[in-house]
């Protein structure tokens, strides 16, 4: 049994590898998409189910709190946590619409929905992708290979080499760690904090 721990820290180093050859310039386009919009007065949105609702969270935090050092805020938001929201729109309408009725609501030209899905395939965030390309923001998706339905409506797709849940997660929160860093960087944040402009 504890021969387990080990070959799931093997796997996910091994995934973690198969990505970073495979994904670099998609990740690094995704940061790209993400910091320019940012600094044409955009925001950032993210969805995504279970495991994912949580990524969407934390990252919608790094960008408007923190992270690694102190900056200014960077605008974005999670669609996974206004149970109000969340409620209303699954009770009223359908649970495939949970997300596309905030990026309806929220979203606008040169925004950016960060959708992720291990399966490419969840029908709500999939929904969310579509409502956002008709808004003429662009869509980043997190998946894993092959990347489902959302491989279809993304302009960039970041689909992990793994078709094992847990470990497609693990890489999906490594890169967006990634971003933060890449676009806080893209966006001059980096010199301001080190000029004491945080
Ligand atoms: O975190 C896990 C499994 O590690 C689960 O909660 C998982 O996120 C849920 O089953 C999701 O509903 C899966 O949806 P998706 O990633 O295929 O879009
Ligand atoms: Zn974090």
């Amino acid at each position: 049994m504890k021969s387990k721990i080990a070959r799931a820290l093997q796997e996910s180093a091994l995934a973690k590898q198969a990505t970073a050859d495979i994904l670099e310039d998609s990740i690094w386009r995704a940061a790209e998409q993400m910091a320019q919009s940012l600094r044409e007065g955009g925001k950032l949105l993210f969805c995504g189910n279970g495991g994912s609702a949580a990524d969407a969270q934390h990252l919608a935090a790094e960008f408007v709190v923190r992270f690694t050092y102190d900056r200014r805020p960077l605008a974005a938001m999670s669609l996974t946590t206004d149970t109000s929201i969340l409620t209303a729109a699954g009770n009223d309408y359908s649970f495939a619409q949970i997300f596309s009725r905030q990026v309806r609501a929220l979203g606008g030209p040169g925004d950016v929905l960060v959708a992720i899905s291990t399966s490419g395939n969840s029908d709500n965030v999939v929904e969310a992708a579509h409502a956002a390309k008709e808004l003429g923001m662009t869509v980043i998706s997190l998946t894993g290979v092959p990347g489902g339905r959302l491989a279809e409506v993304s302009d960039v797709l970041l689909n992990v080499p793994s078709s094992v849940t847990a470990r497609i997660q693990e890489i999906h929160i490594t890169i967006g760690h990634i971003w933060c860093d890449l676009v806080q960087e893209m966006l001059g944040l980096e010199e301001d904090a080190r000029d004491g402009r945080g």
